[in-house]
């Protein structure tokens, strides 16, 4: 790919140049006032009877008459100059004429005075000038700079000190469709926006409208702007960037100067793509709280103003404004109108096959071992964006290195996923004896659990190797598939297994930890939604009674509808049974494997890890208790992605 040209459109820097004005002004401020005075020749005062008398006595060489002022040197003094001497500067003499003196040229003239009249505005033109424009700039320079760093000291996506609102304009992205993997929608959606850039004629031949925005909505780092450059790469045009926050000016009017800037720009080279990225940024819905001082009316101005020039070009100019967001809720209902960006175009997270095609684009740079299999590694990953997968094989290809090998090998990649997932290991971590077996109880406990749950997946690994921040152990249970649907039993036995831990502490340490409360947490938040969005609780119905306003991202909770004190009576009911069913057969389960228990506990206790084949004979020796089945029930399918 080309290094990006910063193509930065003659707009001044408004920090620098706020900053420099404010320098400049304080030196003229300086010089106006204390240095200048030292060098002009000067002045004393005297009073006017002095003047006349001084005429009198033919001492006055010169005599400039004003209105207000009289301005005159005298005679001894102009020729007290000494050779070799640089010569002081003329003594000047001011006095204050009587008003109406008519006898003072007569006078003047009488002595053979030089004379003459100072013109209206000589003297002090500058000084007046500068009295005037000086403390208004100061006043505006100082304001900015104090805006600016209230709003930097606001966190308003400002960088100190540089702005760095840039316009990028890439002559060729040299990205392609072929660089973009596993969004295969949202490619084919975004061929014929290339399509319209390519061949506008054939098109507007026939008076159809071309779109003017597209609306790319998804989670950070599943390739928004990788697939408009790539859009701008395979139409062979210009590709413009901005970001939203940059907009967030210094001066109110500079967001809106820029977003004009960059439409003229954008015109004169149609067909073109422009591409703002963090739209939300720009286009909050407005009336909200903004930063501190100034900073809400940028936001607006710099969004009118976008709009205006959304609505300001023709259709067909050929140029295509993209924009993404990973929070569609929030923007402004403006921006979504017909003729603005009308078109939305999700970009999912990838499902297994996707992250098949986006390893398969990024190990391209890297050497892979033989027993490398991109399909396992996929399987691993659920939930791993295209960024997070870039990241996945640098990071395996780092750890290669680290152990100079000739090649990235599997087991580089599988530690690197747990890297990824979890966090770096931390090593230096260490627990005391007590916390030890507590957290190896508590994991294996939740590996017994999980063995016997349905549709649970693999339990791949246990660890009490504390990583990251919070976690202490770990148990890795690596889904065979994605999962989209889960069944109520299925649920149940999530949640029985989040129990697991704390149950199996209860029973073997006869105390329990705090170490317990995230899986409370997640087990209370999924008993919740049994109950108030999938419908499964029989005292209740298929009734809704959370508003779902996000489905987009997950472990979002969703405010409940109001509901009367007794439904919601009933609903806390429900998850408390639910719960309490699932703790039950978790302590019921652990009892029947009670010696198995003991003996992976100590095993884990002496090695720390527990996995591979080891692993998987102590899980094929868990018993089920008998009333699992019945407890586990039926198998209603319910959709929960
Ligand atoms: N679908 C994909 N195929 C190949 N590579 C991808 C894909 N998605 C992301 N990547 C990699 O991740 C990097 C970052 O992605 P990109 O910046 O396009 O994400 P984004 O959706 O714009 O993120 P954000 O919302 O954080 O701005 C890309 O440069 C690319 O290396
Ligand atoms: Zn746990």
């Amino acid at each position: 790919m080309p290094v990006e040209k910063d193509g930065n459109l003659n707009t001044p820097n408004p920090h620098h140049f706020g900053g420099s004005l404010l320098i400049l002004l304080f030196f003229l401020f300086l010089f106006h006032f204390f240095i200048a005075p030292g060098m002009r020749p000067s002045k004393t005062e005297v009073l006017y009877s002095q003047f006349l008398k001084d005429i009198k006595e033919g001492k006055v060489a010169k005599a400039l008459v004003g209105e207000n002022q009289i301005e005159y040197t005298r005679k001894t003094e102009q020729y007290q100059t000494q050779q070799n001497q640089p010569a002081p500067p003329e003594k000047v003499y001011v006095t204050t004429p009587i008003p109406n003196d008519q006898n003072l040229p007569k006078l003047l003239e009488d002595k053979n005075v030089e004379f003459g009249a100072i013109p209206p505005e000589r003297g002090n033109f500058l000084t007046t000038l500068l009295g005037w424009v000086i403390p208004p700039l100061i006043f505006v320079a100082i304001w900015g700079f104090i805006l600016n760093r209230a709003q930097a000291g606001a966190g308003a996506a400002l960088t100190v000190g540089q702005s760095k609102a840039r316009i990028y304009s890439e002559g060729n992205t040299g990205v392609t469709f072929a660089d973009v993997a596993g969004i295969d929608e949202a490619k084919e959606e975004l061929q014929e926006i290339v399509e319209f850039l390519k061949n506008s004629a054939k098109y507007t031949r026939i008076g159809a409208k071309i779109p003017k925005g597209v609306l790319l909505i998804g989670a950070p780092g599943t390739g928004k702007t990788l697939l408009a450059k790539a859009v701008a790469g395979e139409a062979g045009v210009p590709f413009f960037s901005i970001s939203g926050s940059e907009f967030i000016e210094l001066f109110v009017g500079v967001g809106a100067a820029r977003v004009r800037d960059l439409f003229q720009q954008a015109k004169k080279q149609a067909p073109c793509i422009v591409f703002i990225d963090e739209l939300d940024a720009l286009g909050k819905s407005r009336g909200g709280t903004g930063p501190v001082m100034g900073g809400n009316d940028e936001r607006e101005q710099t969004l009118n103003q976008l709009l205006t020039e959304m609505d300001g070009f023709e259709a067909n100019t050929g140029v295509i404004i993209l924009a993404a967001t990973n929070r569609p809720e929030v923007l402004d209902p403006a921006l979504r109108r017909p003729g603005r960006f009308d078109r939305q175009i999700v970009v999912d997270r990838p499902d297994k096959k996707g992250r098949e095609a986006i390893l398969q684009v990024h190990v391209k740079a890297v050497k892979l071992a033989q027993d490398v299999d991109l399909g396992v590694i996929a399987t691993r990953t659920p939930g791993f964006a295209g960024a997070d997968l870039a990241n996945l094989v640098n990071e395996a290809a780092l750890l290669a290195a680290r152990q100079n090998r000739e090649a990235v090998t599997m087991a580089d990649f599988n530690e690197a996923i747990e890297r990824v997932i979890a966090g770096l290991q931390k090593k230096s971590r260490v627990l005391n004896e007590v916390e030890k077996r507590t957290v190896a109880y508590h994991e294996a406990g939740h590996a017994i659990v999980a063995a016997l749950m349905p549709g649970a997946g693999k339990v791949e690994k246990i660890s009490i190797v504390p990583r990251g921040v919070g976690a202490l152990g770990y148990t890795l249970q690596l889904p065979e598939e994605d999962r989209f649907l889960m069944a109520e039993d299925e649920i149940r036995g999530r949640i029985a297994t989040l129990l697991a831990g704390r149950s199996a502490e209860e029973i073997f340490i006869g105390k329990i930890s705090t170490g317990a409360s995230d899986d409370i947490q997640k087990a209370t938040d999924l008993a919740e939604r049994v109950v108030t969005l999938y419908g499964m609780s029989p005292k209740l119905g298929p009734v809704a009674l959370e508003k779902v306003q996000q489905q987009f991202l997950d472990g979002f909770s969703n405010p409940r509808r109001s509901v009367s004190p007794t439904v919601a009576e009933t609903i806390d009911q429900e998850v408390k049974d639910i719960i309490e069913g699932a703790h039950h057969i978790a302590l019921r389960i652990l009892e029947t494997n009670r010696s198995l228990l003991e003996k992976m506990t100590q095993d884990l206790l002496h090695t720390e890890i527990l996995e591979g084949e080891q692993l998987r004979r102590y899980l094929d020796q868990v018993q089920a208790p008998a009333e699992l089945a019945v407890w586990l029930g039926t198998g209603q399918v319910l959709s929960i992605n």
